[in-house]
């Protein structure tokens, strides 16, 4: 973590906020957006899934390649958008 920039810290941090604010154990249905900052909101998504504190049937709708694979990578399952359009509430984008 210290050998990030300042830059990349803020982006960690506040998506790591992001993560601990909006996606609760409640959450079913996320969206995940693209860019830079997603990449440590995925962090995140894996650090909780590993703590338990995620829906046990939680579906990531991506917006990208790049975000089909942070799911994927983080063990979460990706959905397609236009099978949860109707349900999806919550999104994670950068700024
Ligand atoms: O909306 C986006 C792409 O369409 C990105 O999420 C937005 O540009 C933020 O990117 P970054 O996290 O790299 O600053």
């Amino acid at each position: 973590m210290s050998s990030l920039s300042l830059v990349e810290q803020a982006k960690r941090s506040a998506a790591f906020a992001a993560v601990d604010k909006h996606v609760t154990p409640s959450v079913r249905v996320l969206g995940v957006g693209s860019g830079s900052t997603v990449v440590y909101a995925a962090e995140r998504l894996l650090e909780l899934k590993s703590e338990g504190k995620l829906h046990p049937e939680l579906q990531c709708v991506p917006t990208s390649f790049q975000s089909k694979q942070l799911i994927r990578d983080a063990g979460l399952r990706a959905a397609e958008l236009d099978e949860y359009v109707p349900h999806l509430l919550s999104g994670l984008n950068g700024p």
